[in-house]
């Protein structure tokens, strides 16, 4: 397996995703906010089925609006997006709602309902399964209940399934996060910067977590991450965006500090 680099990164992709099963396929990605002024310009990403993909990269390069644009929480101005081969871009309504339950999502800032419980946060997982009436009378089914019980005790939070989500640290909330987000049983896990607002000690070990759980889930992952250490500990690839492109694309061991210089430029802070 090897990295491509720069020139060499022409789109197509590289030795380790072709090794790999493919779970998620991207191609020719743009985004523009403002017309004429891409923030994404062209992105090629082959995601394997298995184990964290890890999106590194400066501030302001693309990294969220990337991993929005996968759940279109953001809508892509052109390209190709393929779940498992079925396009996503151009889904709507009905549809669009279909492929948004295949797909779980971690928040930097957690996204819990603050004032309901931490049981009531993790069944939320299912509201795209459960029908609306049942969520409002909070009957969800016993199968659901169980599952949300398991994947608390999973997260070590067995404890905590009647308090209140704003009673909890930023560690325990995140957990409730990953439990939410499994509870979709998602075909894929996008995690936008999940441990930028945590200490260093927690955010080891939510990705230690988020690890162990998502290979027992059989879940591949996307992750946004801004400390490169943890990237290379946790993920199994790497792919290195500057200026909205993708110019590191392998695995953490062909990483070196001259793809650091490309992706985040000069040499003072290495
Ligand atoms: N909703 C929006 N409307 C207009 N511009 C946006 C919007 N969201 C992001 N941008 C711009 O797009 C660019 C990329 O932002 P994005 O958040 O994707 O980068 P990032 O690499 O995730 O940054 P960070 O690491 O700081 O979160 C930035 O210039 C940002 O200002």
């Amino acid at each position: 397996m090897s990295a491509t680099m720069t020139a060499a990164h022409q789109g197509a992709p590289n030795g380790a995703a072709l090794a790999s099963a493919t779970v998620l396929e991207i191609k020719g990605l743009v985004k523009e906010y403002s017309a004429g002024k891409p923030v994404l310009k062209g992105i090629d990403v082959a995601v394997p089925a298995e184990g964290i993909t890890a999106i590194i990269g400066p501030s302001g390069t693309g990294k969220s609006t990337l991993i929005r644009c996968i759940n279109r929480l953001v809508e892509p101005t052109s390209g190709s997006i393929r779940l498992h081969g079925a396009e996503l871009t151009g889904l709507r309504g009905r549809n669009l709602r279909l492929a948004r339950r295949r797909i779980g999502m971690v928040f930097q800032e957690y996204n819990l309902v603050e004032r309901l419980t931490v049981m009531e946060n993790v069944l939320s997982g299912r509201l795209g399964y459960v029908p609306l009436w049942r969520a409002w009378l909070r009957k969800y089914p016993e199968e659901d209940i169980q599952r949300a019980f398991m994947l608390l005790d999973a997260v070590g939070l067995p404890e905590h399934a009647t308090r209140r989500a704003d009673a909890l640290s930023g560690g325990q909330r995140q957990r409730v996060g990953i439990a939410r987000a499994l509870m979709q049983r998602p075909e894929i896990l996008l995690a936008d910067e999940p441990t930028s607002s945590l200490d260093p000690r927690t955010a080891v070990e939510v990705l230690e977590l988020l690890t162990r759980l998502t290979a027992a889930e059989g879940v591949p992952v996307i992750i946004n991450i801004h400390n490169v250490d943890l990237a290379k500990r946790f993920a199994r690839r790497i792919i290195g965006m500057s200026g909205g492109s993708v110019i590191f694309d392998g695995p953490p061991e062909e990483l070196e500090q001259h793809h650091l210089r490309a992706i985040y430029g000069g040499e003072d802070w290495l």
